[in-house]
């Protein structure tokens, strides 16, 4: 399930509508709290990214260009020890994803240098993952890695996991700031309007491609 603007209100119940159809007021409550309270550790986390560049002076401007969606996930506990359920090994479209689960763990994330994948074990039942999207890496002009990822399911708990997906506002457009380009950092991408490239990805022809991005708008 997948709700947008997740930290307002009057859009929740809106989505919520489509579940129950009073809406679930205490659902609700319990999802903008969740998403305004991660808003706060999303804005430190990206601000120390941005600043760490040194683009200070884009950091306002890039926090305001985004939105919540939080999608809350269920996968189904393998039903033998021989079975294994996955979710197909992607990179988000995103800026950044910061992952909750419910203590059970499943997500794994491909090593960049070899191609292995590493399981990922959050270290508390508390603890959240943080993960690079493709938009902050195109923004960054290639300086963060955006990792292949997947989840994979082979214990008998089901596993229910919240992921926070900071997207993009519609009308946005995904253009590295000039200091981030230069001889060593030639252009990786062409400006691109992010809902226009979400709806690529949704094509039979992005599904395909390894790096929809890419071939999206890669230079
Ligand atoms: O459930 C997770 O831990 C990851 C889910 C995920 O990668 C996604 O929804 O994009
Ligand atoms: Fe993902």
């Amino acid at each position: 399930m997948g709700i947008e603007d997740a930290d307002v209100l009057q859009k929740v119940e809106g989505s919520t509508k489509a579940l129950w159809s009073n809406g679930n007021p205490a659902f609700s409550e319990s999802i903008v709290s969740y998403t305004k309270q991660l808003s706060v550790l999303d804005q430190m986390v990206r601000r120390m990214i941005v600043e760490s560049f040194g683009l200070e002076k884009y950091v306002d401007e890039h926090l305001n260009s985004t939105t919540y969606l939080l999608r809350v996930m269920e996968y189904k506990a393998a039903r033998s020890c021989d079975e294994v359920r996955r979710i197909h090994p992607h990179t988000d479209k995103d800026m950044i994803t910061i992952l909750y689960q419910n203590g059970v763990d499943g997500l794994e994330v491909k090593n960049k240098a070899d191609g292995q994948w590493i399981k990922c074990q959050f270290s508390r039942t508390t603890s959240f993952i943080v993960l690079v999207g493709d938009s902050l890496y195109a923004w960054l002009n290639g300086r963060v890695h955006s990792p292949v990822h997947r989840v994979t399911m082979s214990r008998s708990e089901t596993r229910y996991s919240l992921g926070l997906f900071v997207v993009p506002k519609a009308g946005y457009v995904v253009k590295a700031p000039d200091e981030m380009v230069d001889e060593q950092h030639p252009l990786l991408f062409k400006p691109y309007d992010f809902v226009e490239f979400f709806m690529f990805y949704g094509t039979e022809a992005g599904l395909k491609s390894a790096n929809a991005l890419r071939e999206y708008c890669g230079v």
